[in-house]
């Protein structure tokens, strides 16, 4: 039976927990100083220590200083009044497992020290002494597949990463479209504690009003016309790690309080069923428009607004991005390079000069495409501005943006040269009828978002098909 020790001088609080601890099994004993608390330490052996952060005749920080140090194995969880995100990053970077605040919530309680408890097994079994939490790497390129950027914008970002990355806050990602939102809810997955768990994302521009419930929720085989099988929802399918909500600000509101509900309640039911789910999951939320205004035109809901709201990370555009832009495009080319199987090594220094120039309307997004497409239709071993579509190539930055200095080392680049589109040597290259069908589409689509702004609602009214028919094929033809 595993060992847990309560310290709260709130002595109603450590019976109720107390209570509810040894009905789930556990074996649980009180203590109501952080003195009588450090007695028992010296006594007996504890799998787990719950200890309140203000206590009479000391506080959270200090026990936990002095239980890592003399009893290292373990795990501590700091109780506490309030919710303070700095606290809590302090705490957990000192070797504290979790943090929760009050009033504590039965569910959440169970499944943070079963998860204390398992990683504290892990460890004893790994013969290793520190702390079960993640530090995130301090490395300014790379970290799994996503290129951390050295500019000032990517800096902060970093250090916002950080900080919010080992808490269970929700997090709002506020940025335009492709500006790398998914990637930024990746990191903070990643680099938390549920990164052996799921990460679930779901377009929630894409779902119709009819199908969202079931999306989320899931359903029961024969549940309504159409339910000819069992789905798990999303919610189901990110229990213990974490689900993003790209687009939540398409959510319709009968939806937005179903969602509501959910996450207040830490359950769900798929639909037809009785079945209630416990639920452990960590929500992180996108969106390239703004939800305030959106609260005020009634068209989203204050309440989950909040619940949403507990850390804001601000994701610059592209353009203000300086830097990163070298960095992200030299990274793209090594991705080209493998996918399509080229040895193209560099870009032309005036290349990079309408890249620093250009303003990226479609962010990280429509840089990827362009490099990508580049690396297929460049002869040698360079990227020329020959490869580069002509709104690239001929972007003239308005005066009062430009300077007189050339961006990127070498002359300016003379917008009366003349061009020469290569998308007909491209087709060339398809012979058959489907590629050729697929080459047009993905022009088609590829111009009207450019035309657009990226923004995919509107590229979809345009092209005439629904928002999720645009997403598949702007996967399908890696546009996504
Ligand atoms: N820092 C980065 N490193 C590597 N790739 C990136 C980075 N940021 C974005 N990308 C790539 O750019 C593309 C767009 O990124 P992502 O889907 O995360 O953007 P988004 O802001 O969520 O877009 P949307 O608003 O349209 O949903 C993806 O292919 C992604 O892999």
């Amino acid at each position: 039976m595993k060992k847990i020790l309560i310290i709260d001088d709130e002595v109603n609080v450590a019976v109720l927990l107390s209570k509810f601890l040894t009905r789930n099994g556990f074996d649980v004993t009180t203590a109501s100083s952080g003195n009588s608390g450090i007695e028992h330490l010296k006594k007996n052996e504890f799998d787990l220590v719950l200890c309140d952060y203000r206590l009479e005749d000391t506080d959270g920080r200090e026990m936990l200083r002095l239980i890592k140090a003399q009893y290292p194995k373990t795990g501590v969880i700091i109780i506490t009044g309030y919710s303070d995100i700095k606290m809590a990053v302090e705490l957990i970077k000192m070797g504290a497992y979790d943090y929760i605040s009050k009033p504590l919530y039965p569910d959440e309680i169970l499944n943070t020290i079963t998860k204390a408890i398992e990683t504290r097994q892990a460890l004893i079994e790994d013969d290793e002494a520190p702390t079960p939490v993640k530090v995130v790497k301090k490395q300014s390129v790379l970290s799994d597949g996503v290129v951390l950027g050295t500019s000032r914008a990517s800096k902060e970002l970093f250090r916002q990463i950080e900080l919010v990355a080992p808490t269970n806050y929700s997090v709002i990602i506020l940025g335009e479209s492709g500006s790398g939102k998914e990637e930024v809810a990746k990191s903070i997955h990643m680099h938390s504690h549920r990164s052996g768990q799921p990460f679930i994302a779901m377009d929630c521009g894409s779902l119709t009003k009819e199908l969202a419930a079931s999306e989320f929720f899931g359903h029961e085989k024969g549940s309504f016309t159409g339910a000819f099988a069992t789905k798990i929802g999303h919610f189901e399918m990110a229990n213990g790690g974490t689900l993003f909500l790209d687009e939540v600000g398409n959510l319709s509101y009968e939806i937005q309080a179903a969602l509501l509900r959910t996450v207040q309640e830490r359950k769900v039911k798929r639909i037809g069923s009785t079945k209630e789910i416990d639920l452990d999951v960590r929500i992180i939320v996108a969106t390239n428009e703004n939800l305030l205004d959106a609260i005020n035109k009634g068209k989203f809901r204050e309440d989950l607004y909040h619940r949403f709201n507990e850390f804001i990370i601000y994701l610059p555009p592209l353009r203000e991005r300086g830097s990163d832009i070298v960095l992200l495009a030299e990274y793209f080319l090594r991705l080209a390079n493998e996918e399509l199987g080229r040895n193209v090594t560099h870009f032309s220094p005036e290349v990079m000069e309408c890249f620093m120039n250009y303003r990226w309307p479609g962010n990280v997004r429509e840089l990827k495409n362009i490099v990508r497409r580049a690396t297929l239709i460049s002869e040698g071993s360079e990227i020329t501005t020959k490869s580069l579509p002509l709104e690239i190539s001929n972007y003239k930055m308005p005066a009062y943006e430009y300077g007189n200095q050339p961006a990127y080392g070498q002359p300016l680049y003379n917008q009366f040269q003349p061009q020469q589109d290569h998308r007909a040597e491209l087709k060339e290259q398809r012979h058959d009828l489907k590629n050729a069908a697929l080459e047009a589409e993905y022009e088609t689509i590829l111009r009207v978002l450019r035309e657009v702004n990226f923004n995919k609602t509107k590229a979809a009214e345009i092209l005439k098909i629904d928002r999720k028919t645009l997403y598949n094929k702007m996967k399908a033809s890696n546009l996504k």
